[in-house]
């Protein structure tokens, strides 16, 4: 299966967003590793967090009660130690703060699907399963989304993410490659479900779904920027140009596609808002039916976030449904990882976690499958 995509990808390296000349932004890949980086000290971050936060324009500056532990998402090298579990878990309480409370609303489908793929370099990305895929830098947006300036806002902070203002799904990060290889060697089955991508960014994981017969697909990314810049132009990129199955010197059936397309794409909604908020709009709606499989990949960076992500399971999922998250052993920097976020699910005794893969790289990644401990 090949992917039209329209952003780039988490390499080995840590990307760093450079700008051109003319505004434009793309993503490099920076020689320092992260790990280096994340060494440099949290008292850098949290510096840097506390000048982003003054730099702010007022209608941003709601948004940032959650922000304290700022720092690249850095992976650790192998960090699946006790180390790392014990120091991290004795303040779990501590850490169980509100995330900030970024309102959700859905971005309607646009009428001219061609127009949103307008000023987009698309390039195929091949059997995207592969994950020594090299970083690929692709020009990128311009700004022009007011209140929402979050490619500046990385830039200056030099940081793939920054919590409470932009959770990082502007790029491909890693896990979902390793999700997607999982789909394809565990031949998971999209046909007829109701899938979720949870913290999508760039949706690799919900089109897949998508490609592979679901019936209904929701992307929820934390920014709107995100899904109407990169969720929405990757789905509609995906999918053959509404001009395909419109040419009238076509046999009639042939032009019968156009609708066709557009029926496909009308199974897919697109979500932004922080996660408690998504909750409340999309469990709001008279006849919400609860997901069959939610989808998420690199969600559990931040254990302030824990809590919310554990409720969205909870409100979200089917008793009979299930989760398929992929994450990194462990984020320095931001604190969290699968054994932490693990021991936390364990903690509120409604799911359970099963490990359906470690992949032992260079750095080591999880796919851990999550489900109702009493499904009935
Ligand atoms: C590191 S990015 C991963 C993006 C994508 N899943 C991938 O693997 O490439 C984390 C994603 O989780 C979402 N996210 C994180 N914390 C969130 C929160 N508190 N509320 C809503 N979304 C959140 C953001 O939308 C962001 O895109």
């Amino acid at each position: 299966m090949a992917f039209q995509f329209n952003f780039s990808i988490e390499g080995h390296l840590e990307n760093k967003l450079t700008p051109l000349g003319d505004g434009t932004l793309t993503l490099d890949s920076s020689k320092e590793s992260s790990v280096s980086k994340s060494q440099k000290g949290n008292q850098k971050d949290r510096k840097h967090s506390e000048e982003e936060q003054a730099d702010l324009p007022q209608e941003c500056l709601w948004e940032c009660s959650s922000v304290g532990n700022v720092g690249n998402a850095a992976p650790a090298q192998d960090t699946d130690s006790q180390r790392s579990l014990a120091h991290s878990s004795g303040d779990l309480e501590r850490r169980e703060k509100q995330p900030s409370l970024r309102v959700a609303k859905e971005h309607a489908l646009p009428k001219d699907l061609k127009q949103v793929l307008e000023n987009k370099v698309i390039e195929i990305l091949p059997g995207v399963w592969d994950t020594n895929i090299a970083v690929v830098k692709t020009i990128l947006l311009k700004e022009k989304f007011p209140g929402e300036n979050i490619v500046s806002k990385s830039l200056s902070s030099h940081s793939d993410l920054i919590p409470g203002i932009y959770e990082g799904g502007l790029k491909i990060w890693e896990c979902t490659f390793d999700l997607l290889a999982y789909f394809t060697k565990a031949e998971v089955k999209f046909a007829g479900q109701k899938v979720l991508d949870l913290g999508c960014g760039s949706g690799l994981l919900g089109i897949t779904a998508f490609k592979g017969g679901a019936r209904e697909i929701h992307f929820q990314d934390y920014n709107s920027l995100v899904i109407d810049e990169v969720t929405l132009p990757n789905v509609i990129a995906n999918f053959p140009s509404e001009d395909d199955g419109n040419d009238v010197n076509e046999p009639e059936g042939k032009r019968c596609r156009t609708s066709t397309v557009a029926q496909e794409i009308c199974k897919c909604r697109f979500f932004s808002g922080e996660w408690s908020e998504f909750c409340k709009l999309i469990g709001s709606e008279e006849l919400f039916v609860k997901y069959d499989l939610i989808l998420t990949s690199e969600t559990i960076y931040n254990p302030d976030y824990y809590s919310t992500l554990h409720q969205t399971f909870l409100r979200l999922l089917g008793k009979k449904g299930r989760v398929l998250l992929a994450s990194k052993a462990h984020y320095f920097g931001v604190g969290g990882g699968v054994h932490l976020f693990r021991k936390f699910v364990e903690e509120k005794d409604v799911f359970e976690t099963r490990t359906l893969e470690i992949i032992d790289d260079s750095l080591k990644r999880f796919l851990i499958e999550i489900t109702f401990k009493y499904p009935s």
